[in-house]
């Protein structure tokens, strides 16, 4: 089958499009012919072997996953021995977490980790829901534990977990605030923002003291920016972007280490995010999608071979929602 591979860290130009064996599912495995693939920021960190100590768990001298990708939408071909929920032929969605193998025709996949697609959904936007959605529904629901009438405010509101972000906190019954930049303001507003910041404008961490939860997917500002626009008693959720930019790496490690020992004194509560993949959440993302209260926006499609163009073009920090590989 062909397939997306890479032998070295490096830059967009080291993913290749290869011919490899075609996998076998294990006793609790489906194997699943992809339609589609979806990128993801973790996609061009993960190429870049960025940051240098999340080495130790993708592999210290090269990727240890040598066929790329996360999240895909396809077609059951065929099941392991024990998988009982899942039949050949079922159209299926999910995220592969670090084990990747996306960006191919063919994919083994344990049976924990795909849901039934979205009847509505194209193949392509249902590969667009796993990660993204995942961080958003984790981000808002359960470290956020966003209330109806609460004020969320979402940094980075454009993006692949933001547009996905903003339409859950709006099924959540919360106030939705998105920053992003000129040119998406009527795509944020389109998704259900109460209010949209221009961040090329307007500086949100003027308002502060407004928000029950701040949400941010960008990671280009101070802690104390952040925690400026929370109510005394907010949540501020941090999705990982900080420490991915040296710039803001000093916060998220300030947080992580003393502010852990400072706790009892910092009103806040503070949250760095760990997305964990999974049936459970899938089915809720499916439910909303479904009931019309979900749709993923998609920016760009580009075929398999093109999946360097498309990473460098993720890379560059400004697509609109997400990026998708149709296989
Ligand atoms: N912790 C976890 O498990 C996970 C963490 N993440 C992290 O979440 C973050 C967001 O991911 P994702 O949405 O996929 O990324 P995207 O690349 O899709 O989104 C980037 C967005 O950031 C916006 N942006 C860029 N500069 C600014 C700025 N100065 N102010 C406000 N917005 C800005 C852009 O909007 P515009 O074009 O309008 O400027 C763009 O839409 C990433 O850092 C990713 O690593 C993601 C998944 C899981």
């Amino acid at each position: 089958m062909k397939a997306i591979v890479q032998d070295r860290y490096g830059p967009p130009e080291t993913l290749t499009l290869a011919e490899v064996d075609t996998p076998v599912p294990a006793a609790d495995e489906v194997l699943v012919r992809v339609a589609a693939a979806a990128l993801n920021a973790y996609d061009w960190h993960a190429m870049r072997g960025d940051p240098r100590l999340a080495r130790l768990a993708m592999g210290r001298s090269k990727p240890r996953a040598r066929v790329r990708g996360r999240d895909f939408a396809g077609r059951v071909e065929a099941v392991g021995a024990h998988v009982r929920q899942v039949r050949p032929g079922d159209a299926v969605f999910g995220d592969l977490g670090e084990a990747n193998g996306a960006f191919a025709e063919y994919v083994c996949v344990p049976e924990s980790l795909v849901a039934a697609k979205p009847a509505n959904l194209t193949p392509q936007q249902a590969a667009a829901l796993p990660l993204a959605g995942i961080t958003a529904l984790m981000g808002l629901r359960d470290a956020g534990q966003v209330q109806p009438g609460h004020r969320v405010l979402i940094n980075g509101a454009s993006g692949g977990v933001g547009t996905l972000a903003v339409q859950l906190a709006k099924v959540l019954g919360a106030t939705v605030t998105g920053v992003c930049s000129t040119r998406n303001v009527d795509l944020v507003r389109s998704l259900g923002a109460d209010h949209v910041v221009d961040y090329t404008r307007d500086d949100f961490a003027r308002d502060a003291g407004r928000h029950d939860v701040v949400f941010d997917l960008v990671g280009n500002r101070s802690l104390t920016a952040l925690r400026r626009v929370l109510t005394p008693t907010g949540t501020l959720v941090l999705s990982g972007g900080g420490v991915y930019r040296g710039g803001s790496l000093v916060g998220p490690v300030w947080l992580i280490t003393r502010g852990r020992l400072l706790a009892p004194f910092v009103r806040h509560r503070i949250v760095t995010l760990a997305t964990a993949p999974g049936r459970q959440h899938l089915d809720t993302l499916r439910a909303h999608a479904e009931a019309g209260r979900l749709t993923p926006v998609i920016d760009r499609t580009y075929p398999l071979h093109e999946v360097p163009r498309a990473v460098r073009y993720l890379e560059g920090e400004h697509a609109r929602a997400k990026v998708v590989i149709t296989v």
